[in-house]
C-alpha cells in the first residue's frame, strides 16, 4: 500500500498530486475573478505553504504582488497552542487587498493570530486562501475564504507539510496510519 516512514510514524498515500493541482486551479480561478483590478499581496506563512503559494501563484493571471512571513505552532502532530512569529511582515499593507496563503488551516489558531496582526495595520481587505482546512478540528470562529481541500481531522505530510521538519518534499500528501 505504498507506507512510508518517517521517523518514529508511518503514513500512507491520501491525496495525489493531480488531484491537488485541480483544486488549485480551481481556487486560482476563484481569486483571479473576486480580486481583479485590486492588486493584491499574496503573503506566503512559511515554511509549510511555499508549495502550495509557488504553484497557486502561478496560476494568478491578475496584477499581483507576493510576500513572506513566517510563522511556528506546532510541535510533532500537535499544535502547542502558541503562535511564535519568527519573520514578520515588512511591507505596508494600508488600504491593500492581501491574500494570506496558508497550507492548512487546522484549530485555527495560526490564521487567527495572523489576521489580528495584520488587521492592526489597517488593510482594504483580508482573504485567506488555504490548500487544506479541517473543518472538525478548527478551534476559532475564522472564516477561510478560498479553501482547496477539505479533510478530516487526521495528521498529514507532504507538498510543504511536515512531520517534524520532515516530508515536505513528498510529492503527494499523506496521512498517518494508526
Ligand atoms: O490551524 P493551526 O492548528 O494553527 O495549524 C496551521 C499551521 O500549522 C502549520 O505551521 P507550523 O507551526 O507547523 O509551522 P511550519 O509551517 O513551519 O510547518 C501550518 O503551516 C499552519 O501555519
Ligand atoms: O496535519 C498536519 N500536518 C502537518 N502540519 C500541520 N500543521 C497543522 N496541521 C498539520
Amino acid at each position: 500500500m505504498n507506507t512510508i516512514q518517517i521517523k518514529d510514524k508511518k503514513f500512507v498515500p491520501y491525496i495525489d498530486r493531480k488531484k491537488i493541482q485541480e483544486a488549485i486551479q480551481k481556487v486560482a480561478a476563484r481569486i483571479n475573478e473576486d480580486l481583479a483590478g485590486q492588486n493584491p499581496l499574496f503573503i506566503c506563512v512559511l515554511n509549510g505553504a511555499f508549495v502550495f503559494a509557488a504553484d497557486l501563484f502561478r496560476e494568478i493571471t491578475i496584477d499581483s504582488e507576493i510576500t513572506f512571513m513566517r510563522m511556528k505552532s506546532y510541535s510533532g502532530t500537535q499544535s502547542t497552542g502558541r503562535v511564535k512569529e519568527i519573520q514578520g511582515l515588512g511591507e505596508d499593507i494600508t488600504e491593500r487587498t492581501v491574500v494570506v496563503v496558508e497550507d492548512i488551516v487546522d484549530t485555527g489558531y495560526t490564521i487567527q493570530h495572523i489576521k489580528e496582526q495584520l488587521r492592526a495595520r489597517n488593510p482594504k481587505d483580508i482573504r485567506v486562501a488555504s490548500l487544506l482546512f479541517k473543518p472538525e478540528a478548527l478551534k476559532c470562529d475564522i472564516k477561510v475564504d478560498y479553501v482547496a481541500l477539505e479533510i478530516p481531522n487526521a495528521f498529514i505530510v507532504g507538498y510543504g507539510l511536515d512531520y517534524d521538519e520532515q516530508g515536505r518534499n513528498l510529492k503527494d500528501i499523506y496521512v498517518i496510519s494508526e
